[in-house]
């Protein structure tokens, strides 16, 4: 499987995310610019966080206008796997590849800190690794993490499974629902705001979101 990492100006995880796929887990990966007009060849992307165009207007909302990002539309919509953590969660949701809107944190404050999840659906291709409602710890760093749904969206992404993580003892941020994460409906695009490849290697202090990235490098037999 050969992954894309973009890259958009004011991305700052890109190489996190790159080492935990390519150094920690030896997958096929290659960064590719925000103007690139052709993934043809990779078989998913990874979208980093950061703050993409200075986060200027909302965060996510002129990257969701970058040239590449018709592509990564092209590969979601043919069923390739697409992920997105934090901003770029913020960028699915702006492109329409995810339902509902990250809102600035109800404390008005950025906040980094780690902390507990409930891995709610562990039958994801993103997720088949970890146990079903394992608690796991993912370090958080956002200033505009608070997921908002209209009720109806809200209860349809309970309903399907669609909620994947979810914030298990303190809720950050004030999303609705306590949502950390979530996926479309057919499952191949996820966004979450906690940041798994900062928490891959003993050395970080934390391994818990190996096996986020392991569970997509390892299809499940039902994938
Ligand atoms: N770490 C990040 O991706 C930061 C996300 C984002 N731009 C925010 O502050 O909400």
């Amino acid at each position: 499987m050969k992954l894309a990492v973009i890259v958009f100006p004011g991305s700052n995880c890109d190489l996190d995310l790159y080492e935990a796929l390519h150094t920690v887990c030896g997958a096929d990966v290659e960064y590719v610019s925000h103007k690139a007009t052709s993934l043809a060849g990779f078989d998913g992307v990874m979208i980093p966080g950061g703050f993409s165009y200075g986060d200027y207007l909302r965060a996510g909302a002129i990257a969701r206008f970058a040239p590449v990002m018709k592509e990564v539309i092209r590969l979601a919509k043919a069923g390739a796997p697409v992920f997105g953590t934090c901003n770029g969660f913020q960028i699915l949701t702006e492109a329409g590849l995810l339902p509902g809107a990250l809102k600035k944190n109800d404390s008005q404050q950025f906040v980094c800190k780690t902390v507990a999840l409930e891995v709610v659906n562990n039958q994801t291709r993103f997720t088949h690794q970890y146990t079903a409602h394992e608690r796991i710890n993912l370090p958080i760093a956002h200033a505009d993490g608070s997921f908002y749904a209209d009720q109806a969206t809200l209860d349809q992404l309970e309903a399907n499974g669609q909620v994947v993580f979810r914030y298990a003892e303190e809720n950050p941020n004030g999303s609705l629902n306590n949502i950390a994460g979530i996926t479309n409906a057919a499952g191949n695009v996820l966004g979450m705001m906690p940041h798994p490849e900062r928490a891959v290697e003993a050395i970080l202090g934390n391994t818990d979101g190996l096996r986020l990235f392991k569970s997509l490098l390892t299809p499940a037999a039902a994938d």
